[in-house]
């Protein structure tokens, strides 16, 4: 899914407006409908629980007060509360006219707030996607107000006062939501830590906004949904041999975290590589070869981190860093890699703290290589803090532009920014997640899909990403999200890959 700004989303009602011949005062009903449509079904209020419906100015008040018919037409009981402002607009103006006489409804005052019981369901309609200055006086006072209360808040579009895609001054009045329900696509907002505390869980309704004009919208910011990969993961052809798939490389693990080869090993097999090498220091071998049997072992001569960059020749990928230590020689082993390579290469974790303390390095990275970081690894290869969720993107951004390279920032939303600067964010995982390894079994799986000649770049990059998410997704339901540990994602990765090859579009 596209990710649009506000000036795009206001171009696409308009065009929708246009290409299915309704009037915006109808596109507010359908969003209104829809909406009310969600609320009874998944907060199932009783015709007992009040709803008071805040509603501002413009046409995000507009669909507070269309909803506020709508839920008083179906017996429900709302309360209006409206933010009075110089200018209305004219859906606004028109809803405001069509509300039932037996509606309650008022205009806010600093003096006088309504009575929020704990039960209750507040509905915030008071900016949307308009905002366009931080909200002071009486509407920060509203804002503040609802924050402090007992009530179970419902936005509408977006959470008052926070802007879609630009950051906020610290400390602005924004709506602390429960839930967030936006229409037909996400915003970036929804999409950053730093937000998590105003949108809540969010969900999006389908409004029938014009696909065409969608996908004419040229965007940089993209949602990977299972439904954006579909087709992009082609099936395994009948008369493939283990060639078809490529041999990867893998050079990882240092004494005391041979673990991270090994399950680096196990993810690059379960990812469908079709030959698999790992390069352990001779501390690894025994453990490599009878924990990972599938895996040919390559052992370095030093005995605890490796020293050596073996021959490049055979293989189709190069994965490294995990559990690979920081020291010197393992340093220059990265230099002579980025040096010889010709093909794919994989860097995470101490690759990329090698990288990170050896800034000259990254000069040496060549064209698509794929680069994993959390959040402090990538502070150490810009070696600048980001000021905020907004600015590490564009730190991202700049980043993979310079380096002709693909990033891949790890979190609760993980993103992949691309050579062009755009960037995805993934949609699957879970906080479960959040355990050691699990950024090794990402890379194994990276490597496998960036060893197979068939998958470009993005692709790779994308599914590797989704997959990972949903094989923490499918564990979790056996494990719990606290008892699931890196090895459970290795064991589902299989069922992770296979959803995404059986999707009913492929050819
Ligand atoms: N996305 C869709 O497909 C649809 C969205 N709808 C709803 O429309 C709003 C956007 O409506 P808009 O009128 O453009 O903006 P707002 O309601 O957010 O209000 C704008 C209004 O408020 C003024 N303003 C802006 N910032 C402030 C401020 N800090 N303090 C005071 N006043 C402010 C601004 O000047 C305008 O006058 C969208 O979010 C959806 O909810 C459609 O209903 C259906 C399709
Ligand atoms: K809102």
């Amino acid at each position: 899914m596209k990710l649009l700004s506000p000036a795009q989303t206001r171009a696409l009602d308009q065009a929708t407006s246009k290409a299915q011949g309704i009037t915006s005062l109808e596109l507010m009903e359908r969003a209104a409908t829809t909406l009310l449509d969600w609320l009874l079904t998944t907060l199932q209020p009783t015709y007992t629980t009040p709803i008071h419906l805040f509603c501002g100015p413009g046409n995000n008040g507009g669909d507070g007060l269309a909803l506020a018919r709508l839920l008083h037409e179906a017996g429900y009981v709302a309360h209006v509360w409206l933010l009075p402002a110089e200018r209305y607009s004219a859906d606004f103006t028109a809803n405001r006219h069509q509300l039932p006489d037996g509606i309650s409804c008022q205009e806010l005052d600093t003096a006088r707030l309504p009575d929020l019981p704990a039960g209750a369901v507040v509905v915030d309609a008071l900016f949307g996607a308009g905002l366009n200055r931080p909200l002071t006086g009486l509407a920060a006072a509203v804002v503040a107000y609802l924050n402090a209360a007992a009530a179970f808040t419902v936005a509408v579009d977006i959470p008052s006062g926070l802007f879609a895609d630009a950051a906020q001054e610290p400390d602005s009045a924004v709506v602390q939501a429960q839930y967030t329900v936006s229409f037909e696509l996400p915003k970036l907002a929804f999409l950053l830590p730093q937000n998590a505390g105003f949108v809540g869980e969010w969900h999006i309704l389908p409004i029938g906004l014009e696909p065409v004009v969608i996908h004419k919208t040229a965007v940089d910011n993209y949602y990977v949904d299972a439904a954006f990969l579909q087709g992009r993961l082609p099936a395994r052809p009948k008369f493939s041999h283990k060639g078809t798939f490529g041999h990867a490389l893998l050079l990882a693990g240092s004494r005391g975290k041979v673990g991270a080869a090994v399950l680096a090993a196990s993810a690059c097999l379960r990812g469908g590589v079709g030959l698999l090498t790992v390069r352990v220091p001779e501390v690894g071998y025994f453990i490599l070869q009878t924990t990972v049997p599938e895996a040919m072992c390559l052992t370095d001569p030093a005995p605890d981190f490796l020293t050596e960059l073996p021959d490049l020749q055979p293989y189709a990928a190069v994965g490294m860093g995990p559990g690979l230590g920081q020291a010197e020689a393992s340093r220059e082993v990265l230099r002579q890699l980025l040096h010889k390579a010709k093909v794919p290469l994989v860097l995470d974790a101490d690759a990329l703290n090698l990288l990170g303390a050896n800034r000259d390095l990254l000069d040496l990275l060549p064209p698509d290589t794929l680069l994993t970081p959390h959040p402090k690894e990538f502070e150490r290869l810009t070696g600048e803090p980001a000021r905020d969720d907004y600015h590490r993107l564009e730190q991202l951004r700049a980043f993979t532009r310079q380096r002709r390279c693909y990033c891949v920032l790890k979190g609760a939303y993980t993103v992949l920014a691309t050579p062009d600067g755009i960037i995805y964010f993934n949609s699957t995982g879970n906080p479960g997640m959040a355990t050691g390894g699990s950024g090794d079994v990402l890379t194994g799986l990276l490597l496998a899909l960036r060893a197979d000649k068939r998958l470009s770049p993005l692709n790779a990059a994308l599914l590797g990403l989704y997959a990972h998410g949903r094989a923490g997704d499918l564990a979790a339901r056996e494990t719990g999200e606290a008892g699931l540990v890196a090895g459970d994602l290795v064991r589902f990765i299989g069922p992770a890959l296979q959803e995404l090859m059986a999707s009913p579009h492929r050819l």
